[in-house]
């Protein structure tokens, strides 16, 4: 049996699992947050149950060392003779990765290459990348693209009409991120209704912090709502999703905002937290539910945006046969699913109130029964995915 540690180092986070992908659930998982915010935290569930620790973690380098301390401590024992792969998530991939690589000292420059097109997420990648292949050196290490699930898209569906040799020079066009979840749950949705996914189109909304929409026709992804980085598309928890980029030109014109204070705008203080003041959907409701008519707002334009993409993608896949949510948003929150696809229903989408109640931990249809879409929720297991995938290189 394959034994795969899979990394998955977010802008300010490591999530981890140790997993075998021929097994039903994983031997550990945790997560390590706020790095680089004074007050950090690691949940370890291993063999002896969940473990705490509360402490400062100054970066990705010394997040990932506590990762394999509380691995040391906790169990169980990372041995790398029994260690088939370290499998590491990486969101950009640009044209220069259509799948998983072995990672080598070229593919390690390559991804410094490409962070520019994701300025939160490939450096904090590649400082999980770093401290692994230290700690495991013998071990093959694997890197996962959030973008390849994404290299289908036609160019039509790519290309923004930018000056053409402008946007060749600069690599400037729409990767998507998110497909290592997006790719997981469009088979998924397909296993669970019994159906062949070549036969099948799906839209798929991936509303975590990050927050994604696709269209996947036959298990192949025609768009996706993210740009050339992760900052395009719906509403996210920091992030401002669509917005004309004349309104940069507007700050940077008239209030003297240089880039840094943009990218901190765009990508750091915008989203909810802009809007409502909350990242956490879950602080989003309670201050709805207190009269907070900033929240309100917040929470209607979040709707708003995603059911324009539902709407959109509707258009580009001509049938639609399911819609799926998924991510910690889309598994838990039954006011924004309904919120979302509300009013929808001439187009045959429903959502049943009483299926669509409660968190949701296993695949569940949530439309009533003959309606022309069956709406899911498809809990995403990208950790799963990057093992299944990481295993299959290391094979070849
Ligand atoms: N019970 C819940 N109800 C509503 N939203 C939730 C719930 N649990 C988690 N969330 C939302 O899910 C988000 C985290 O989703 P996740 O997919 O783990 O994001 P990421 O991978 O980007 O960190 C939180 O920021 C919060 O908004
Ligand atoms: C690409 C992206 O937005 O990832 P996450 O949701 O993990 O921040
Ligand atoms: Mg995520």
């Amino acid at each position: 049996m394959s034994l795969v540690l899979v990394l998955n180092s977010g802008s300010s986070s490591i999530k981890y699992q140790l997993l075998s992908p021929e097994a039903d659930g994983p031997q550990a998982t945790g997560l390590v947050e706020r790095i680089g915010q004074g007050s950090g935290r690691i949940r370890h569930e291993g063999p002896g149950g969940p473990v705490v620790q509360e402490l400062d973690i100054a970066d990705h380098e010394a997040g990932m060392r506590l990762v394999l301390d509380t691995f040391a401590e906790h169990g169980p024992q990372l041995d790398a003779s029994t260690l088939t792969a370290v499998g590491h998530r990486v969101v950009q991939g640009g044209d220069l990765f259509t799948g998983p690589v072995r990672i080598d000292d070229d593919v390690v420059a390559q991804i410094d290459e490409l962070s520019p097109l994701a300025p939160l997420h490939n450096p904090a990648n590649l400082s999980g990348i770093h401290a692994a292949r230290t700690a495991f050196p013998d071990v093959p290490h694997v890197a996962v693209f959030d973008t390849s699930f994404h290299q289908t898209m036609p160019p039509a569906a790519y290309t923004y009409a930018l000056d053409r040799q402008v946007a060749a020079e600069h690599r400037i066009r729409r990767y998507g991120a998110h497909g290592t979840s997006h790719r997981y749950v469009s088979r998924a949705v397909a296993e669970f209704l019994g159906r062949d996914v070549a036969e099948l189109n799906t839209i798929v909304l991936h509303l975590g912090n990050g927050a994604s929409a696709s269209a996947v026709r036959g298990g192949e992804c025609i768009d996706t709502s993210m740009g050339m980085t992760p900052l395009a598309g719906l509403v996210m928890g920091t992030r401002t999703g669509d917005i004309d980029p004349a309104v940069l030109l507007h700050l940077a014109r008239t209030a003297g905002y240089d880039t840094q204070a943009l990218d901190d705008l765009l990508n750091r203080r915008s989203g909810m937290l802009g809007l409502a003041g909350h990242t956490d959907m879950r602080d989003v409701h309670a201050a709805v539910e207190a009269g907070d008519e900033d929240a309100r707002t917040a929470l209607d334009v979040y709707h708003h945006r995603i059911r324009g993409y539902v709407g959109q993608y509707m258009a580009h896949l001509g049938r639609v046969d399911a819609i799926v949510f998924t991510a910690g948003i889309g598994e838990n929150d039954e006011v924004v699913r309904a919120g979302a696809l509300a009013g929808l229903e001439h187009y045959g989408i429903v959502v049943d109130p009483e299926r669509n109640a409660g968190r949701k931990k296993a695949p569940t249809v949530i439309s009533p029964d003959g309606a022309a879409v069956t709406v899911l929720v498809v809990p995403t297991n990208e950790e799963l995915e990057i093992a299944r995938q990481a295993v299959e290189v290391v094979a070849a």
